[in-house]
């Protein structure tokens, strides 16, 4: 493992100042050049599993900003894709799927499950092949929460109503699908691996709508496990959790499922953010909106993260996905923000 990648020595719980940076979702929309990319590969998905366009799109925010760290270009829902359930991308509407049963998830299971994924392990070669040195490679699934919320719905709802209403109606057959969720996600985050990803991160984008007991038997315990499986395999590589809006459960969040780096997103305190840094790295934190404005409610933004937290292991990124709206201006802005800080 190459000593230049100083996202892993953060993660490895030291001060490094100016932070390392990246954003989630770098690769996307806001970009011209991925806009026009995206135009020539058809469905997003045939992106998502066309390892020349996914190299092609992933490395776009490098060139562009010189970014510490490269996100594998993939979605959460190729997971179910590859378990066989009907995921499409519609413009404008965001993931639809055929909202799976009790009986269907019984059922689940795939024998081609990483065949069907062989693109994205692909992608992640070539990607490590291509990354300048000194640039970490991360990997990411969805946790099995968030990701049985879609293939439950069938698309995105405000507060997931119809998942908890499901797991509290159907507690067997949903406590089974966080378990299929868990052990693939495992897999998967595992073939990344050895694929070339330096770095995991889990993405738990709807944990903030759980109430105490549910928020540790679908949230806690499921991305427990799936840490579990992959240390059995790569103790040393280090794992990202980003449970968002989980507000007060951060700390025992990171203590029960062993996840090194914590994600923290834009409503969590800077002086609760700072406590968290005393047992490891945080990922943060900076309101996606701040960006899209610019000008001093992006410096002032910056600045606060910075000032809060800059003397501990701190990732500088944003508390959500880069949204499609933002200019490209204001990511530069941003960059050199914290990349010309001085303490
Ligand atoms: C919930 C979730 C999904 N996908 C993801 C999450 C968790 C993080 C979060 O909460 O944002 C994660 C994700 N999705 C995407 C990445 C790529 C890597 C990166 O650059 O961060 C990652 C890490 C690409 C994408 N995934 C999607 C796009 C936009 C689709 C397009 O380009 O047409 C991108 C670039 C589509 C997607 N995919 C998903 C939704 C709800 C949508 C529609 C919303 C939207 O349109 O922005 C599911």
């Amino acid at each position: 493992m190459p000593q230049n990648r100083i996202m892993l020595d953060v993660l490895k719980g030291k001060a490094i100042f100016p932070p390392p940076l990246w954003m989630m979702r770098q690769a996307g929309r806001y970009l011209p050049e991925y806009r026009e990319t995206r135009r020539r590969a058809g469905s997003f998905l045939d992106l998502c599993y066309d390892p020349d366009l996914a190299v092609e799109v992933t490395l776009q925010p490098i060139e562009r900003f010189g970014f510490d760290a490269s996100i594998l270009f993939s979605d959460i829902l190729v997971v179910p894709h590859a378990l066989g359930r009907d995921v499409r991308f519609e413009e404008g509407r965001g993931p639809l799927l055929t909202p799976i049963s009790a009986a269907e998830i019984l059922a689940l299971e795939s024998d081609v499950f990483h065949v069907n994924l062989e693109p994205v392990y692909e992608t992640v070669r070539r990607l490590r092949a291509r990354l300048p040195d000194e640039t970490t490679l991360i990997g990411f699934c969805g946790a099995p929460w968030t990701v049985a919320t879609y293939m439950i719905a069938g698309h995105g709802t405000p507060d997931q109503a119809p998942a908890r209403l499901f797991a509290y109606r159907k507690p067997v057959a949903f406590k089974q699908l966080l378990k299929v969720l868990a052990d693939h996600s495992a897999a998967y985050l595992i073939r990344q691996i050895q694929a070339g990803a330096d770095v995991v991160q889990i993405f738990d984008s709807w944990s903030g709508v759980l109430d105490d007991a549910s928020f540790e038997q679908f949230c806690v315990e499921p991305v427990a496990e799936i840490v579990r499986q992959v240390r059995a395999v790569h103790p040393d590589v280090p794992v990202i959790g980003f449970p968002k809006g989980a507000g007060a459960r951060y700390q025992s969040y990171r203590e029960k499922t062993g996840v090194t780096g914590l994600g923290i997103d834009w409503t969590v305190p800077l002086s609760a953010a700072k406590d968290l840094q005393r047992s490891g790295a945080v990922q943060g934190n900076l309101d996606p909106l701040r960006l899209v404005a610019g000008g001093k409610a992006l410096s002032d933004g910056v600045e606060a993260i910075l000032k809060a937290l800059g003397d501990g292991p701190l990732i500088f990124n944003l508390g959500h996905g880069i949204t499609p709206e933002t200019p490209v201006a204001h990511v530069e802005a941003m960059v050199k923000l914290v990349r010309s800080a001085t303490r």
